[in-house]
């Protein structure tokens, strides 16, 4: 496994612009090898900034070769203030030239939270690249990390961590009361770069921790991942403050 690179900015805003810079060399480099860039996007608030930079990006992204999917969706309807479609949809997709076909959101409710995410697992395997193990292969998935250390919908001790086959699948968050679906470890795996952006002082223990050992099979959740690609951190400084001692 690749050891992860790690980039600490001053701010936020600093963490999203230094980003986007990589999402946008990764899209060019993707879209000029195989004419189309796999991206999942994440959930959360976090990215609210980086789709800020990148609808702002001059030159701009290659939009008609975007392929965007998402890391996890919580089980709300696809206009509710909740859904991380409808964050993605008011901060980016309004705001680019992306082909609406090209645009995959996990569409469900609490009614139909299984389903949606076979559905999802079936369309991820249909329009991406297999990689060495089968698994759809995404050019990138950016993610975040809770203060627990829960990324996508990986949450603690949840039995999706042990998720060996299915590339999506529906889970019941205890501490939250609710369903969600996530992109799975396998699928995380297989993708060619991930992302992490991660901000503020209240995740520092989770990220001290988490870049100590960047892979520990009983660590959190973001530490269960073994990425087969290139993984590379983006934090800012108070995010980062935990780390000069615990860095390898
Ligand atoms: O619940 C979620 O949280 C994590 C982290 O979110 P943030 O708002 O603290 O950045 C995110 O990665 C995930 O997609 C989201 O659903």
């Amino acid at each position: 496994m690749n050891r992860p690179r790690i980039v600490i900015e001053k701010d936020p805003d600093a963490v999203a612009a230094a980003a986007a810079r990589n999402w946008l060399r990764l899209a060019r480099e993707a879209v000029s090898e195989q004419g189309v860039f796999h991206v999942a996007l994440s959930g959360g608030s976090t990215p609210r900034r980086l789709h800020a930079a990148l609808a702002a990006a001059a030159p701009p992204p290659p939009w008609a070769a975007v392929e965007a999917w998402f890391g996890d969706e919580r089980c709300v309807p696809p206009d509710d203030p909740e859904s991380n479609y409808r964050m993605a949809r008011e901060t980016l997709f309004d705001r680019v030239p992306i082909a609406p076909g090209h645009i995959h959101p996990i569409l469900c409710s609490p009614a139909d939270c299984r389903r949606a995410a076979h559905a999802y697992a079936r369309t991820l395997a249909a329009r991406l690249p297999a990689a060495a193990g089968g698994m759809p292969r995404l050019d990138l998935a950016v993610l975040g990390m809770g203060p627990d250390g829960h990324t996508a919908s990986l949450f603690p001790g949840s039995c999706i961590l042990s998720e060996t086959e299915r590339p999506a699948a529906a889970v019941y968050v205890d501490r939250l009361k609710a369903w969600r679906v996530s992109l799975t470890r396998p699928l995380l795996e297989a993708a060619r770069h991930l992302m992490f952006i991660v901000t503020g002082a209240d995740k520092a223990p989770a990220v001290a921790r988490a870049l100590a050992t960047p892979h520990d099979p009983a660590g959190l959740p973001v530490q269960r991942l073994a990425p087969a690609g290139e993984v590379t951190w983006y934090l800012d400084a108070a995010a980062a403050a935990g780390l000069e001692e615990t860095r390898p």
